[in-house]
């Protein structure tokens, strides 16, 4: 059958997980927006850059300089944050999903941007086979999940070394330059707690290829650092135009370049575009998504450090505050960068 994005496609039978995300309007056959992704191309993730913390700095900093050059993505290995942390965390999230739709959006108010949100991503009209929490780093304490301050420091911490080994790579002088960014008290981290239900068996056009669990977008940010469970889903864009399955791995965490690296590296680094595709027809998938963004007042400009003799800049200048409140105004998809090209 013919794959077309915009068509509108109908629950014939789900599981109670899914029933859970659709009751909230309609709890008999439902029709409600679901994407089908274009085709994935044959690739199994081999691609995938792995970078090991355990490995001495010159070598996991020059592996993480390769990555972020060549594909902007790479996995974490060895990085030293317990596993018992994080099937903690995982268990609670699935508990607060499991819990009913009311009680899910009344934890933190409907998402608008920040809150409990399903189906609908973001103000303009995106849609995903997904529920998820989404707030701001600064304000979790409403957020009904304990272990995430633990999490939170964990992560915050493990991106702060990775960022003072992307320094050593591009031998800055100032090496806590980019880590302070994301780590000083006025940073804008921002959190994310994803849940895609089992990919529900179709009335129409179900051929085992899937549901946009989130669609394709790069991270606006500096630097976002995920982790899921062992559930399939994440994908990312690779370089002939195809889409490379992440093979998934409890124990790692995926760490992507986002928009604000790229103008910081004057496009040295790239802003990958990835997104989520729903297939398993049995099993849920979860993820976490930790996005380090610097204080709203910094300036985002190509880095003196990166730059080459009489290499031009590729973007005009924009403070964090400018950027977000343009990125927000965007769907998913848009390439937001491109209003800044000089
Ligand atoms: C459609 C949108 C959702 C998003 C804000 C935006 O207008 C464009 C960027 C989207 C994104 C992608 C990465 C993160 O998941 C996110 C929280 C972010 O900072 O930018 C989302 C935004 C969102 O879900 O509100
Ligand atoms: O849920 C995931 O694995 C990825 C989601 C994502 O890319 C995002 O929230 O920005
Ligand atoms: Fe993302």
């Amino acid at each position: 059958m013919e794959c077309n994005p915009q068509r509108r496609y109908a629950i014939l039978c789900f599981s109670p997980q899914t029933a859970a995300m659709v009751v909230l309007s309609n709890p008999t056959l439902h029709q409600i927006p679901l994407v089908k992704p274009p085709k994935l191309a044959a690739s199994s993730g081999g691609s995938i850059s792995v970078v090991d913390l355990s490995k001495p700095r010159a070598a996991a900093s020059a592996a993480i300089i390769e990555a972020c050059e060549d594909s902007g993505f790479f996995k974490v290995v060895n990085h030293g944050i317990p596993l018992e942390l994080l099937c903690r965390l995982e268990a609670e999230a699935a508990a607060f999903f499991a819990r009913p739709p009311a009680d899910k959006e009344s934890a933190l108010g409907p998402a608008d941007p920040f809150g409990y949100g399903h189906q609908t991503i973001g103000r303009n009209g995106d849609v995903g086979w997904v529920e998820y929490l989404l707030f701001a780093v600064s304000s979790t304490t409403t957020v009904p999940i304990s272990s995430l301050g633990e999490y939170l420091v964990a992560v915050k911490r493990l991106a702060g070394e990775i960022l003072e080994l992307v320094a050593e790579g591009l031998r800055m002088k100032q090496r806590d330059r980019l880590s302070k960014m994301v780590t000083e008290e006025e940073s804008d981290g921002i959190f994310r707690l994803n849940h895609y239900p089992p990919c529900p068996l179709l009335l129409e056009g179900f051929d085992g290829g899937g549901l946009t669990g989130f669609g394709e977008h790069t991270d606006p940010q500096i630097m976002s650092v995920l982790r899921s469970d062992g559930a399939a889903g994440l994908q990312v864009a690779g370089k002939d135009g195809s889409w490379v399955a992440v093979p998934p791995d409890r124990r790692a965490f995926f760490v992507n370049v986002g928009d604000a690296m790229q103008v910081l590296t004057n496009g040295r680094f790239k802003s990958i575009k990835h997104r989520v595709v729903v297939t398993d027809t049995e099993r849920s998938r979860l993820s976490m998504i930790y996005f380090f963004g610097p204080a709203e007042e910094t300036r985002i400009t190509a880095m003196a450090e990166v730059m080459v003799d009489g290499e031009e800049r590729r973007y005009n200048e924009f403070t964090w505050r400018e950027y977000k409140k343009a990125a927000y105004k965007t769907r998913l998809g848009d390439d937001r960068l491109r209003q800044f090209e000089k």
